[in-house]
């Protein structure tokens, strides 16, 4: 089959006043949800729209290195649970003092809580071995995946509904409880589900773990400036 030429050009003004409003207000009012989910099954037609914005992402290559793999089934989440707690526990020996009784009372999951997880997934061979722009760095396609993420977090925030990601598993583990294959990467467990409330800060920043850095810190004038080491 020839390849399609036939696209075309969209015009690219700027977004009105209320479009690029409610754009900076999802992502500024985008928050890590752990378990405030309400029980609320999230419509068809809802998840749909959340995949496809997360689909829309870029990727190195146009690689589209992602799966979405849908988990409702409550024995499923309970061994995900399982995975996250002995991790977790694990997470908690690293730290010391008043920090390890502060990582222990914070809620970092809610996967038996949302109604709905999505296992975002990374699959390195989804275009063959030599790919486009990841010639030189093989972590590119890993890259792509988190902006999946992170549009399907956004579009979640328009819609109301609540994104928690969950990272403090043994990777092998999540493999084992889905089938997921082993050249295949997990990227993301993501709790789903309907909010009412949102913090209008990060959790963490509330609870005392960690604070928002200043911009200015971070932004460097056409070299990297030791002095802020
Ligand atoms: C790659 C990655 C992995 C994780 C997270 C995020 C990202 C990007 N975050 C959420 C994280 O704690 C949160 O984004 C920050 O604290 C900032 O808060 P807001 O997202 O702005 O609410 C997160 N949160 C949590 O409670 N348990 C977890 O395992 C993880 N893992």
């Amino acid at each position: 089959m020839r390849p399609d030429h036939s696209g075309s050009l969209l015009g690219a003004s700027a977004f009105s006043i209320e479009e690029r409003d409610a754009v900076y207000r999802a992502i500024s009012t985008r928050r890590d949800v752990r378990s405030e989910f309400l029980p609320d099954a999230i419509p068809d037609d809802v998840v749909e729209r959340l995949l496809t914005a997360a689909h829309h992402a870029p990727s190195v290559g146009f690689m589209q290195p992602w799966n979405f793999i849908l988990v409702r089934d409550d024995k499923v989440k309970e061994a995900a649970w399982q995975a996250f707690d002995r991790a977790n526990r694990e997470a908690g020996e690293m730290f010391n003092g008043e920090r390890r009784q502060l990582y222990r009372s914070l809620k970092l999951e809610g996967i038996r809580a949302a109604p709905l997880s999505i296992c975002v997934t990374c699959d390195p061979d989804r275009c063959g071995d030599i790919v486009l722009g990841r010639t030189h760095n093989r972590r590119m396609d890993s890259y792509s995946t988190v902006c999946a993420v992170q549009n399907l977090w956004l579009a979640a925030r328009a819609e109301g509904v609540g994104v928690g990601w969950v990272s403090i598993f043994h990777e092998a583990d999540i493999k084992e409880i889905l089938g997921v294959p082993e050249r295949v990467e997990i990227v993301a467990w993501l709790c789903v589900g309907y909010v009412d409330k949102l913090y209008d800060q990060p959790e963490l920043a509330v609870k005392g773990w960690r604070q928002r850095l200043p911009l200015k810190q971070l932004v460097f004038s056409d070299r990297w400036e030791n002095s802020r080491d």
